[in-house]
């Protein structure tokens, strides 16, 4: 079994098949991601401030212009917060990270994050600053479920599930690492498709002419109507539902599909999305696809339920079939 499309959530999947079927995130491993949260909340304030120059937002406050400058000014070839250590946030730095979260400024920059590359759990980590820069902040499994942190190579898991043995194959969405896959998806009984339905109106990051539903759409196309995968079935994972909702209530996914004349309604959306994926494989291929958020553990539960019982129908089909 494996899974695709920078972003979109596989990884996230990974982590709750580990919460929910295996070792749950043990305190000693969740300390060790903690630079990991330290490293997202530095990243995306230095992204808010770079965007408000790039979109001539001006700051709220007089002072957060000189916090905001100390922050991304450079020091021997390195920004001078970085200089701190990894695993630690100095009283320093949380104050200014601090105070500019709470600037409007800052705040308009978030609201415009469509127009740049900003992670979505941004929000989360900056608006829990005073939890995560205490001595003792030890992430939480929310916490680790909101990490951002890219796969660059192949990681394989193996978990158990009402007694089946999976081994998730979770590769890295980038398109520059996307030529690496295709050996590992051979003879795997099912591809896990995870799509972004929010990147409707975001760019991608790593090619910032293409929009992300756009390339996820090819992508599965691909994927779809590849020789190798040919008798390999989809599931394919409407992912980041929650966001998608937000979204809809200020913009219209006119933005993706010019030619939508339906309502904007969360469910008129979905499904019209859910039909294009389902346009784009072949008649006899089955898609089983599926609206998730995969940051919500109790629903994931749900959905890995479902999931087995379509890995065990099929295995049975494959079976029935020798
Ligand atoms: N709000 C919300 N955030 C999500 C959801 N799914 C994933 N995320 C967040 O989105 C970010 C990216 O998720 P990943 O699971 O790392 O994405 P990926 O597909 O593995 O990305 P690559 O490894 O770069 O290919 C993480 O910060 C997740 O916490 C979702 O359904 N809702
Ligand atoms: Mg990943």
């Amino acid at each position: 079994m494996s899974s695709c499309s920078a972003g979109s959530g596989k990884s996230t999947f990974s982590k709750q098949l580990r919460v929910l079927y295996g070792d749950g995130f043990p305190e000693a491993e969740r300390v060790k991601l903690r630079p990991n949260v330290y490293s997202n909340v530095r990243v995306a304030i230095k992204r808010l401030v770079r965007a408000m120059e790039k979109l001539g937002i001006q700051f709220e406050k007089e002072e957060s212009k000189d916090l905001s400058e100390n922050l991304v000014s450079v020091e021997n070839g390195q920004h001078c917060y970085e200089l701190c250590a990894d695993d630690k946030l100095s009283l320093e730095e949380t104050v200014a990270i601090r105070a500019l979260w709470q600037d409007k400024g800052v705040q308009d920059a978030w609201e415009q994050r469509h127009l740049y590359h900003l992670a979505e759990s941004a929000k989360y980590f900056l608006d829990n600053i005073d939890q995560i820069s205490t001595e003792t902040y030890i992430p939480s499994v929310q916490d680790i479920l909101y990490i951002r942190l890219p796969t660059t190579a192949i990681e394989e898991h193996e978990f158990s599930v009402n007694g089946l043995t999976y081994r998730v194959i979770d590769v890295a969405g980038q398109k520059s690492q996307r030529k690496k896959w295709i050996h590992f998806f051979e003879g795997v009984t099912a591809v896990l498709f995870f799509t972004a339905l929010s990147g409707f109106n975001e760019l991608m990051d790593d090619d910032d002419k293409v929009n992300c539903l756009h390339d996820s759409l090819d992508l599965f196309r691909d994927l779809a109507y590849n020789k190798w995968l040919e008798q390999t079935d989809f599931i394919l994972f409407l992912n980041k539902h929650d966001l998608f909702v937000e979204k809809l209530k200020t913009t219209s996914i006119k933005s993706c599909f010019p030619h939508y004349d339906g309502p904007n309604t969360p469910e008129d959306c979905t499904d019209f999305i859910q039909g294009e994926f389902l346009k784009r494989k072949p008649v006899k291929k089955t898609v089983y696809p599926h609206i998730t958020c995969a940051t919500d553990t109790n629903l994931m539960k749900t959905i890995i339920s479902d999931v087995h019982n379509i890995i065990v129908d099929i295995n049975l089909r494959r079976v029935a079939l020798l």
